[in-house]
């Protein structure tokens, strides 16, 4: 395929449309009876089993799929990736977050620099400076411990960080790693947030880690002002530099803020910001809550996923398969969304991340060669832990539109429960649902099977299931943080895999620009109004009417600070 042609043009994409209509022509349940098809859409890889056998898809509808693979160059883009090559063009940039998990002997050049040692320096620096922080050897102003941690920050900055750290709760409770510390992130300028995250904390023990990429986010820096206000007005100004510290690509302008270059923790431009939680955007506030070492454990899980996608041909890639089958959903079978369903309460986190990495990587409408796409990319990612989300969104998934599903489960519980006289454990019970809800998707129930049960005539429509409900089940071991960073790399690589093929930038984000740029607009206009009375110009009709109301009505709001900031 030459640069510019569009993936949609070449014979392999337009084999797989074609092969839509005998797809349509089975049925799910027809196909889970070929055991053979069941038995080699099942792979495992490091301890986790996943089975597509549950995708509407045959044997040889893969193996267009690996047709389209090689169209689209996958291959070559996962190597150029791993090189450092600039792949992400549009900023001219590598996408290297492969290498803030990679051994300390490996080498991954970017520019022509092996950026591993690089990596390790600030691995090291966390390592030290939360042990520091952790043993009380580093305290605050007024002498005393630093228990609690705020993260400041937004977007990549916070959900990753926020994902791991829920889903690392169990097993730091059986190790007692976190016992006496609490992580907070502070990531919406809503003022309640803010709000919500002071209260209880003592600025005498709390230390507030303002993470930002870029250090210039609107809503984190304002965040990290008010923060820095509540510190030195409890402790006075000099207290900064023992309570904050910062995470950035940007050490000029952490320095500018007013933060001890010292106390600050790097990473780089080759790392996009919803890929960073690999970096001291993760690692040092996970650091100060659990320690360094259960961390690395969550790195090396990561990087065995790295390994696998790099070297696994791909029959046996767990990221491609996914990829692949990922875009015969949304691009063939015309599914827009998917639902991803932990059964897992730790990983309640893990949805809000994976909707930033998927779909601000694939939510495009340009090919990365800047010529407008005739199909859409990226799909909507949603979902909620199971079986909380049975008892609210299941319905539409399973009697209305199609939407196929993640089903993640877990093995062992770390926190097993058994009741004396209960038919099965907890655990157990939670699985139970784990296993049906596939099957329920993918057979359904027929009127045949309804009349049989003798339901009303009249019902019966309103009880048919029609099945063909694609799904997939990833069954991991158990959640140990090494399992979680298997996780959170499978994901990431599996999004990528669908960009490369939609032969999209999957490491930009310029549709988050326009608000931003609308808002700075906005900002001016209040402070105008606000402080010298300013009518409202400039706006169309009706944000000029919203805008106008908000001023009036919100006019005796008080404007004392000292009054506003909570618990001071
Ligand atoms: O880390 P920061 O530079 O503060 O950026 C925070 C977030 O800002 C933007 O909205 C981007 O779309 C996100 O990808 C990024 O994670």
């Amino acid at each position: 395929m030459a640069s510019s042609a569009l993936i949609s043009d070449t014979e392999s994409w337009k084999d797989l449309r074609a092969h839509v209509e005998e797809i349509n022509k089975t049925h799910l349940r027809d196909l889970m009876n070929n055991t053979n098809r069941c038995q080699s859409m099942m792979l495992e890889f490091d301890g986790i089993l996943i089975d597509y056998s549950r995708q509407r898809a045959t044997l040889d509808t893969l193996n267009k799929l690996f047709s389209l693979a090689e169209a689209a160059r996958v291959k070559e883009k996962i190597i150029r990736m791993f090189n450092g090559e600039h792949i992400n063009s549009t900023e001219n940039r590598s996408v290297l977050h492969v290498a803030l998990r990679a051994p300390r002997d490996a080498v991954i050049n970017s520019d022509g620099k092996n950026v591993v040692p690089e990596v390790w320096h600030v691995l090291d620096k966390i390592r030290d400076f939360s042990e520091r922080v952790r043993s009380g050897a580093w305290v605050g102003a007024t002498g005393k411990t630093l228990k609690d941690v705020v993260a400041v920050g937004i977007g990549g900055s916070f959900l990753g960080p926020l994902f791991v750290h829920t889903a690392l709760q169990t097993e730091a409770e059986a190790s007692k790693c976190a016992r006496g510390r609490q992580l907070r992130f502070l990531a919406n300028v809503d003022p309640i947030d803010v709000a919500r995250n002071i209260t209880g904390l003592n600025p005498e023990t709390t230390l507030v880690v303002v993470v930002s990429k870029t250090f210039t986010t609107a809503e984190t820096m304002l965040n990290a002002r008010t923060m820095r206000e509540w510190i030195s007005s409890a402790l006075g100004p000099q207290a900064v530099a023992k309570h904050m510290v910062a995470v950035s690509t940007n050490l000029k302008l952490v320095e500018q803020f007013g933060i001890d270059p010292n106390n600050a923790f790097a990473f780089w431009d080759w790392v996009g910001g919803r890929y960073s939680v690999c970096s001291a955007v993760g690692v040092l506030p996970l650091s100060l809550q659990y320690g360094f070492s259960i961390v690395e454990k969550f790195l090396k899980g990561a990087s065995s996923v790295d390994q696998h996608f790099l070297s696994a041909p791909f029959e046996k890639n767990i990221p491609v398969l996914l990829g692949l089958l990922s875009v015969w959903n949304v691009s063939f079978l015309g599914y827009p969304a998917r639902a991803i369903l932990p059964y897992s309460q730790a990983l309640e986190k893990l949805a809000p991340h994976i909707q930033q990495v998927s779909m601000e990587s694939n939510g495009k409408g340009v090919s990365i060669d800047g010529v407008p796409l005739p199909y859409q990319t990226g799909e909507i990612d949603f979902g909620e832990p199971g079986t909380n989300g049975q008892h609210s969104f299941y319905q539409l998934i399973h009697q209305g539109r199609v939407i196929p599903c993640d089903f993640i489960g877990v093995v062992k519980s770390q926190q097993p429960i058994y009741l004396k006289d209960e038919v099965v454990n907890n655990h157990d019970e939670l699985m139970s649902n784990f296993f049906a809800q596939p099957d329920a998707l993918a057979y359904g129930k027929t009127p045949e099977q309804l009349q049989k049960e003798n339901i009303p005539e009249h019902l019966v429509s309103h009880k048919t299931f029609s099945g063909n409900r694609p799904s997939l089940s990833i069954l991991l071991p158990s959640l140990n943080a090494y399992n979680i960073g298997q996780l959170l790399a499978i994901y990431e690589h599996r999004v990528a895999v669908q960009g490369f093929v939609w032969c999209i930038n999957s490491f930009d984000q310029w549709g988050v620009e326009l608000g931003k740029s609308l808002a700075t607009q906005v900002r001016k206009q209040l402070h105008a109004s606000r402080k010298k009375g300013e009518s409202v110009e400039g706006f169309n009709f009706s944000t000029k009417t919203l805008i106008t109301r908000y001023l009036e009505a919100s006019a005796d709001v008080p404007s004392d600070p000292s009054t506003l900031l909570p618990n001071i």
